[in-house]
Parts: structure tokens; sequence; C-alpha cells
């Protein structure tokens, strides 16, 4: 069997929870063209000029009241998925190294895959910590890999793992988490509240792949991750609602936004309220403060009563052999080309 090595994904996280730090982040995140997706000239005085030297005050605030001892929250997440991994292929006597990267800053995905070609693996699978395609994250993801391995003599056999927002073992992980916190809480209401992008990147996107329901527009994708989840629990529309968070700037994002959402639940009557956020598998800012300090404070304010956040994949041991079965070793090891498990 091949030597394997498997790269996992997440967005980034700044070196240090200090304003410089952060706005070294935020510039790197900001600049890529995927995320921003406007004239470089434009990008470079939006990001440079505005949103980095501003925002970075906020968002280094936002940093300091989750930082730990061992650094931001997806990092911390990031290495306790990494070495649980390591320890499943060890025991499972599978030859594989699991390394995580970060597509800003650090840990870098060139560090990760340099690492991976010093234990001279012959295959490298990358598993971005996305479960739904985007052009912003997993594509990103994807084209800073290719850019890497792009300058190495040997390019080892890869394999893109670009989408598994419908995948079973994926569902199931949140199902078990929010059946928990049902039976628990009993909610009135159900919440998917999934990170956002501009309406221009589905528009682009949907030019480019011509397909009804086609699984790489973001927003579908979403959709059909909640009512998986949701049948699995026995709900039903009108109890449970798919949102989107996070919008920065002055552009549309796809809709219906999470806080007006919570705003129309509030003003209906809704007093107990449960939110999930499938889009993440790791606690982050967007979740732990937007979502939980953010939407509740305004659910609380509108007249709701209890407001309750499912936590994250983390570091889950259903989770990790989630991740363990997805990438299917055994299988994909015969395998050279990307494989979609999505469609
Ligand atoms: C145009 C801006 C942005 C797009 C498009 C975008 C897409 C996108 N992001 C995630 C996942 C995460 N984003 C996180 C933070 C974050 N996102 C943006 C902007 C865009 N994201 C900013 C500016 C930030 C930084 C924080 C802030 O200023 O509000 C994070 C959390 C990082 C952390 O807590 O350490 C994640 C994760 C997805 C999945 C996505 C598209 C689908
Ligand atoms: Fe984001």
């Amino acid at each position: 069997m091949k030597k394997v090595g498997i790269l996992l994904v997440n967005l980034g996280t700044p070196n240090t929870p200090e304003r410089s730090s952060v706005r070294k982040y935020l510039t790197e995140f900001l600049m890529d063209n995927r995320v921003i997706d406007i004239p470089y000239w434009k990008r470079s005085l939006l990001v440079k000029g505005v949103i980095a030297p501003f925002r970075s005050k906020h968002v280094a605030k936002e940093y300091k009241k989750l930082w730990g001892e061992d650094g931001g929250p997806l990092l911390v997440h990031g290495r306790s998925l990494e070495k649980k991994l390591n320890e499943m292929y060890r025991s499972a006597g599978i030859q594989v190294t699991v390394q995580l990267a970060m597509r800003y800053q650090n840990p870098s995905i060139q560090a990760g895959l340099e690492a991976l070609r010093e234990e001279q693996v012959e295959k490298i699978v990358v598993f971005p910590l996305f479960p739904q395609y985007a052009s912003a994250t997993t594509g990103s993801v994807a084209q800073k890999v290719m850019e890497v391995v792009s300058t190495w003599q040997v390019i080892p056999s890869m394999e893109f793992i670009n989408s598994y927002h419908t995948h079973p073992l994926y569902i199931d992980a949140f199902v078990e988490k929010v059946k928990k916190d049902i039976e628990k809480y009993k909610p009135e209401h159900v919440l998917f509240s999934y990170h956002g992008v501009p309406e221009r990147h589905i528009t682009k996107l949907n030019k480019e792949v011509r397909r009804k329901n086609n699984p790489y527009d973001y927003k579908v994708a979403c959709k059909e991750t909640s009512d998986l989840i949701a049948d699995k629990l026995g709900l039903s529309r009108p109890s449970y609602t798919t949102s989107f968070q996070s919008r920065l700037g002055k552009d549309p994002w796809i809709k219906p936004y999470t806080d007006a959402t919570i705003e129309s639940l509030a003003q209906a009557g809704t007093k107990n309220l449960l939110v999930v956020s499938p889009s993440f598998v790791a606690d982050c800012l967007e979740t732990t403060l937007e979502i939980g300090e953010e939407y509740r404070e305004l659910f609380e304010s509108l007249g709701g009563q209890k407001f309750h956040f499912t936590e994250s994949l983390n570091d889950d041991e259903q989770w990790v052999e989630a991740i363990f079965n997805i990438i299917n070793i055994k299988n994909s090891n015969r395998l050279s080309v990307s494989k979609i498990h999505a469609a």
C-alpha cells in the first residue's frame, strides 16, 4: 500500500491575539481573490486601507476572549483532531501521516505539505474542514495546495475531497449532538445558521457548473445539509430554518440572514431557540461569539427567553471516526484522481 499523507485544512488563525497579528491575518485572508473577488487595486485599497486596519481592533478583542495557552480555538481543536486521527491510523496499522494546516497564516499549507514530503508519502489526500464547497474556502485551499506542489520535482498522487455536505457520517455526527440538545432543552425551533458568502460568488459559480441543484452551489449545499440533519431528527418545516451569518461589507450576501431570521422568530413569539452551525466543524469566533453572544443578546432583547447553541464537532470521537471513514484510505489508494463525495 502506498504511504499516504493527509492534509487537514482549516481557515486560519492569527499567530497571536494582538492587533498587529490579527491585521496581518486579515490582510492575507481578505487579499485572496477567491474571498474578495474584485480587481486587485480595489481589493488592495479596501483591505489594506480600510478593513484590516480598522477591523483588527475589534477582532483582536474577540480573539483575546477565546485565546488559550495553546493558541486560538481553530488551532487548538485542529491540533487535537490531528493527534486523534494519527492515533486512529496507527492503531489500525495503516501507514498514514496526518498534518494540520491553515489556509491563512500558520501552520501554513506549505509547511504541512513539506512535512508530508519529508515523510516520503506517495499520495496526499487534502481534506478541507469545510463540508460545503465554496470557492472562497475549499476552492482556495485547492488552489494553494496546487501552487505549492507545482514547484516540486515529483508531484505525488493527489486527492482533493472537495465536498462532504451530504455524507451520512458527517450528517450523523451533527445529528447525535443536536439530538442531545433537543432532549435537554426542548426548543420550539431549530435554526441552522451557516457562514454566508456574497451572492455574486454563487452567480459566478453557477455559470461554470450548469446543473440543477448544483452540489457546489453553497446555498443549495447548506439547505441539503439542514434537510438531512432535520430528517434524521424527525423535524419538519416550519420547526426548523436555514439562514446565513457573518456577512462583511455592503454587497448582498445569500439570504435569509441569521440576524433577520432571529428577529422574525422572536417577533413571532418563539421563546426557546436552538441554533446549530453545520458549516463550522470546529468552534471559533463565529460560533462562540457571533452566535453565542451577539445572536443570544439579539434574541433576548426581542423577548426570547431561552437561547441555546449546539457545540461544534471539534475533536469528538464520532467526528474523528467519520473523517477516517470519509477518507477511506484503503479504497482511495486505488484511485489516483479527485473523488467527489457529494455528487
Ligand atoms: C468576504 C469575506 C468573507 C467570505 C467570502 C468568507 C467565507 C467563509 N468563511 C468561512 C469560515 C470562517 N470564516 C471565519 C472568519 C472570518 N470570515 C471573514 C470574511 C469572509 N468569510 C472574516 C473577515 C473573518 C474574521 C473574523 C471577522 O473579522 O469577523 C472563521 C473563523 C476564524 C476564527 O475564529 O479563528 C471561519 C471558520 C466559510 C466556511 C466561508 C464560506 C463558505
Ligand atoms: Fe469567513
